[in-house]
């Protein structure tokens, strides 16, 4: 066993967790609930993406959002989060340069680009087929890199598509290759639909890590099938220490009908502190805001742990 000792989580909820949602949410809403997250210890918040407002009506306030961040951190510049007192990190995910020339306008410092181990998935989520999607990944990921702007690669469908079913662990290993080769930091492994098993996310992780150290990786994992959890078991095991989660579980792709929202970042914090995992996050923090969003969105709160720490309080 080589479970690690500390576990970054980048928190997703207000980016994958929103952008699903039918009825626009307010910028304000957005920005309230980033601070909250931020707060309860989170040193990554994924909060914006610079895609087509045609696209994806939920994430065309990218803009708005970013740049208060920005202001919201210069005027406290060690510092956005009022009660950790640690720096967190804002991140946007730019598609094209398109995107992320609006991003360096907002001064954002982490950006993301997204590509897909299926071909069916590419085509429908951002139009052109994977090998394209790599050539115009690779200007971004340089140009970024460039302006002293970090970049993370998300692969997505890495145990399975809406569209093809199953993936060979090959093809993910393949694309998560040329996002390392590009210069991206870290490749995020998304199980897009939850339709993974553990025995099948260790073995897709043992292909990928072949190619991507294990330190490079982080797992993505959405929990359709209630599988998530003992996913990502199975993958701290192998050594993976970055998890990718959504506070109550918000979310759901749009271009994979079905598909339920990430692992609830309660969900994964109460695992991890049951294995004396460290995260420097607030449980009782980010149930309480697991909580209010739900309250806002009008939806049931998607985390087990959260329903669970609020009925107790
Ligand atoms: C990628 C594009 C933009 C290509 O879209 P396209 O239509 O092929 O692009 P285009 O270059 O032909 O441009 C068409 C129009 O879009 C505009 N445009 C072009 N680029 C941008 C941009 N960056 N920002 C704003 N506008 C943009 C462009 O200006 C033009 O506007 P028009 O002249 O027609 O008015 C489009 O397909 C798109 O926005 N897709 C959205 C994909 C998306 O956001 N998916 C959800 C996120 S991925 C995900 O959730 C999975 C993940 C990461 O969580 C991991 C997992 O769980 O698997």
């Amino acid at each position: 066993m080589h479970f690690p000792r500390k576990v970054r989580i980048v928190e997703v909820g207000a980016r994958d967790g929103l952008q699903n949602e039918s009825v626009p949410v307010a910028t304000a809403t957005k920005l309230e609930l980033i601070r909250r997250l931020s707060d309860s210890g989170l040193a990554h918040v994924e909060a914006a993406s610079f895609v087509s407002p045609r696209w994806v009506p939920q994430m065309a306030d990218h803009r708005e959002i970013m740049l208060a961040l920005r202001d919201s951190s210069a005027e406290s510049p060690t510092t956005m989060s009022t009660t950790t007192k640690s720096a967190t990190t804002y991140s946007a995910l730019t598609p094209n340069m398109k995107g992320l020339e609006a991003a360096l306008e907002c001064g954002v410092r982490e950006v993301a680009v997204f590509g897909s181990a299926s071909e069916s998935f590419s085509q429908r989520n951002i139009n052109c087929s994977i090998a394209e999607s790599l050539e115009r990944f690779a200007p971004v990921v340089e140009h970024a890199l460039k302006a002293g702007v970090r970049v993370r690669g998300y692969v997505s469908c890495v145990l399975g598509c809406p569209y093809e079913g199953e993936i060979a662990p090959a093809e993910v290993a393949a694309v998560a290759r040329e996002l390392k080769a590009m210069g991206c930091y870290e490749v995020s492994l998304g199980d897009t639909i939850g339709v993974g098993t553990p025995l099948k996310a260790k073995h897709m992780l043992e292909q990928v890590s072949r190619e991507v150290p294990i330190t490079q990786l982080a797992a993505h994992f959405h929990d359709t099938y209630g599988q998530a959890l003992a996913n990502l078991y199975a993958v701290l095991e192998e050594g993976i220490a970055v998890i990718d989660s959504s506070v109550a579980g918000l979310g759901g792709c749009p271009y994979a009908k079905g598909a339920s929202g990430n692992v609830a970042s309660e969900d994964v914090l109460y695992l991890l502190e049951g294995m004396g995992i460290e995260t420097g996050v607030d449980l009782a923090a980010l149930a309480r805001t697991g909580d209010w969003i739900s309250r806002e969105l009008g939806r049931p709160n998607g985390s087990r742990v959260g329903q669970a720490l609020m009925a107790s309080c």
